[in-house]
């Protein structure tokens, strides 16, 4: 059964202190740089420090749909960590066996790899905003990120779902995912229990965390998600 950590069990929006979050103008490539090389002026107009939001939630909770929709809204570049290692395993790279093998497994990439095909596709975008999907998935995973790209995030979601809910949805997913399988997803949920759990609660203690009811409808979710964007008054897509 899906055990809920003690600590998490009370889980509650993080201070409104952080609405009003004054987002420095740093030029944050340069800022936190580590030596990337830096696009030229005009091919991205890296004027603004971008705004990473993390979206946490077991597997099933409903991370990918409702970031779906926030990119509808809000005009967020939307990195998932598991998509971005699929098509990894799909350009036949060096590291695409043993990332088959860990994702069939239910088990944690290495982070350092993880995170630099992240900090890839935040060099080549030309937005500020990001939803990093699927990730942080551990400690470990969430230290490598402040080490290699220097930021932490503005804002964490927290897709709570049922472990029944989550294994029905996924068993019925019908995406063709490797790791969609029975037991699979047994052995993702004691992951995300023993690993994903703990990161949740790092960002709690720190006021950065939003944790979302993920039982109802889409919509019903969303309703929830809609208001933690709102009130920073990103421009709205038209
Ligand atoms: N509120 C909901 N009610 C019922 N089904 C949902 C809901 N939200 C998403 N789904 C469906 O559940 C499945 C899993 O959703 P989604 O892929 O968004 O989850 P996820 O958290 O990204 O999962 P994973 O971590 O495995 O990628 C999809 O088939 C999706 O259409
Ligand atoms: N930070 C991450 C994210 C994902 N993985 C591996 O990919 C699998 C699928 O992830 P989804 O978010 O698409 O469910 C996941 O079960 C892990 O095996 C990872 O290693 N690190
Ligand atoms: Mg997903």
């Amino acid at each position: 059964m899906w055990r809920r950590v003690a600590s998490v069990s009370h889980l509650t929006f993080a201070q409104k202190s952080i609405v009003n979050k004054d987002v420095c103008k740093l030029k944050f490539w340069e800022a936190f740089s580590t030596g990337i090389p830096r696009k030229e002026k005009g091919t991205f107009q890296r004027d603004k420090t971008p705004f990473i939001t993390f979206v946490l939630g077991g597997p099933g909770s409903g991370k990918g749909t409702q970031c779906m929709k926030i990119v509808e809204n809000f005009g967020f570049t939307h990195l998932s960590a598991g998509d971005i290692l699929r098509r990894e395993i799909a350009s036949n790279s060096a590291d695409g066996t043993m990332i088959l093998d860990t994702i069939k497994e239910g088990k944690i990439v290495p982070s350092e790899l993880t995170v630099k095909l992240i900090q890839k596709e935040m060099e080549s975008s030309d937005n500020y905003k990001f939803l990093i999907d699927g990730f942080p998935r551990s400690e470990d995973n969430r230290i490598a990120f402040e080490q290699i790209i220097g930021a932490e995030p503005d804002i964490v979601l927290f897709f709570d779902c049922p472990e029944d809910e989550m294994m029905k949805r996924v068993l019925n997913r019908n995406q063709g995912r490797v790791d969609d399988n029975i037991d699979t997803i047994k052995k993702r949920l004691k992951v995300f229990s023993a690993l994903n759990l703990p990161v949740v609660k790092y960002y709690l203690e720190r006021g950065k965390l939003y944790k979302i009811n993920a039982v109802g409808t889409v919509d019903e979710i969303y309703k929830q998600v809609y208001p933690l964007f709102a009130q920073f008054n990103f421009e709205q897509q038209v």
